[in-house]
């Protein structure tokens, strides 16, 4: 190689070496516990994302090391509760990290993606207003009879499959619902799934969607997916594509939904009364895509896990069905909100089992901050995750046990460590319909099927959760059985 060449690469390996030991060696992060390794590598956790344990990872580390441990060279994560909400709060400066943005192929501005991808703050609250308005506790009433219908005709096929097949798949059916409902509030009309009973590309899409962008970001896919057609990146390339067609149709619906004076959830962001849209229509397409995705199989993990939970604690499910036989023929959603122990069960099934358990990454603002009792330098990574904060027995003694009964006297300790959607500032903004569907979904079950079990099939190791930042089963589907 001619020396000017060799020169150059020289120079090239010099400065990333110095680089990384500059971060490796950083005098704010060199305190920090955690593994020897991770100072120097981001290997292990990237093991254990591309396997589907990097909840269960960091919250091994937490365990050995404290509330505040290195994950990576550049990364902390932190489950102290004043530092989380810190790190939450709105003003503070701590905006949302690359990793956001870095999960759209294109990663263009802030103004063309999903309020889930967007840093800017500004822009967020805007696109967050836009959702307040027509995604609101008193706007999602509207809502309230298919939310009741749907879970009604899940749990109907569930008890058919029972009773004529011997056993059915409660992951397949809530999935079917949780779509459907997805497609009432952001297209107007369900997917037919519950009806038709045949799958769609799209439920297979979603299945595939957050693993396949969680490692494109962890391994710089975009650029293969943008511009190669490798098997397997290709796939990812045509699931995108399909996706944004998904979400253009959203758009049309929502536009023939106001002529038809209904509404949907993007209903304020493509006005039909003749006013300006605050968004074009690519950017609502994108945000019908971010709500299917973060809307479906967070929904279906919590109710699947609360199910789970309850069919294994004879107790808990004997208090529960007594206080759902007080509950009228068809209860409205009030109605469900005042029965204490259905609530207490929804809130320890999302503690103990949280449908987005993973690291919600944030950057330090320039200046470094104190966390936790650590300094830590500017624009480093700092995550916080629910499956470790929610576990914290300072707030819940016996934290990995399903105990509805804590919920009786909720400390604020307790409320405080409940970060099942997020911090205050970017928190989930379908939290109410989320919350529907799951009392919905719980009362319906247990009113409905009341002698039923896990299958041999859904055992410990089916049950193992996999998070590619929302939790699934490993063993795909969860089967019950008759008694
Ligand atoms: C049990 C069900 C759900 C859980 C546990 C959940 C959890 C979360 C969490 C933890 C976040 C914060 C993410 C972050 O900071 O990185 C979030 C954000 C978000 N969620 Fe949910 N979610 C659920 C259901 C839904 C539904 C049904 C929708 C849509 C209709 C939805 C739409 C969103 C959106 C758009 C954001 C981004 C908010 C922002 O960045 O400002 N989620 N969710």
């Amino acid at each position: 190689m001619a020396w000017p060449y060799s020169a150059l690469i020289g120079v090239i390996v010099v400065v990333v070496f110095y680089r990384w030991l500059n971060i490796a060696f950083h005098p704010d992060l060199r305190h920090v516990p955690g593994p020897f390794l991770n100072r120097f590598s981001r290997l292990p956790l990237k093991y254990a994302i591309c396997t589907g344990h990097r909840a269960d990872y960091i919250h091994s580390l937490h365990q050995k090391y404290g509330h505040v441990v290195r994950i990576a060279p550049n990364e902390v994560d932190v489950s102290d509760i004043k530092a989380v909400k810190i790190i939450h709060r709105s003003g503070t400066g701590y905006l949302k990290a690359d990793w956001y943005p870095n999960t759209h192929p294109t990663k263009t501005s802030d103004d063309d993606m999903c309020l889930f991808q967007v840093q800017n703050p500004k822009t967020a609250a805007e696109r967050r207003k836009l959702y307040h308005r027509s995604g609101s506790r008193l706007a999602l009433k509207a809502w309230e009879p298919q939310v009741r219908e749907y879970t009604e005709v899940a749990v109907a096929k569930i008890k058919r499959d029972i009773h004529n097949l011997g056993q059915a798949d409660i992951w397949k059916w809530f999935t079917y619902m949780a779509t459907d409902l997805i497609g009432v509030v952001a297209f107007g009309e369900s997917f037919g799934l519950l009806r038709t009973e045949v799958d769609i590309t799209l439920t297979h899409d979603l299945e595939k969607i957050m693993m396949l962008t969680g490692l494109g970001v962890e391994f710089n896919l975009w650029f293969f997916v943008r511009y190669f057609s490798v098997p397997g990146i290709g796939n990812l390339k045509k699931i995108l594509a399909r996706m944004l067609e998904e979400g253009y149709r959203a758009v049309a619906a929502t536009k023939n939904s106001a002529k038809g004076g209904s509404h949907t959830l993007f209903s304020k962001m493509v006005p039909e009364d003749g006013s300006e849209a605050p968004l074009v229509d690519s950017v609502v397409a994108n945000e019908a895509i971010g709500d299917i995705v973060a809307g479906s199989d967070t929904t279906v993990a919590g109710i699947v896990y609360i199910i789970y939970a309850v069919l294994r604690h004879p107790k808990v499910k004997k208090r529960l069905e007594e206080e759902l036989a007080t509950c009228s023929a068809s209860p409205s959603w009030d109605e469900l909100e005042g029965k204490a122990y259905l609530n207490w069960v929804v809130d320890e099934g999302l503690r103990l089992y949280p449908p987005a358990p993973s690291s919600l990454p944030r950057k330090v603002p320039d200046k470094g901050a104190m966390l936790g009792g650590f300094q830590l330098p500017g624009r480093c990574v700092v995550s916080t995750q629910a499956l470790t904060i929610q576990r914290d027995p300072i707030a819940f003694p016996n934290p990995e046990e399903f105990i509805p009964e804590r919920w009786e006297n909720a400390t604020a300790e307790m409320k405080d460590h409940f970060v099942v959607f997020g911090g205050s500032m970017r928190s989930c903004v379908g939290q109410h319909l989320a919350r529907l569907e799951l009392l919905f979904a719980v009362q319906t079950f247990f009113r409905e099927c009341p002698d039923v079990v896990m299958a041999q099939s859904a055992d410990e190791k089916c049950m193992e959760r996999l998070d590619f930042f929302t939790a699934k089963p490993r063993g795909g589907k969860v089967e019950l059985t008759k008694k």
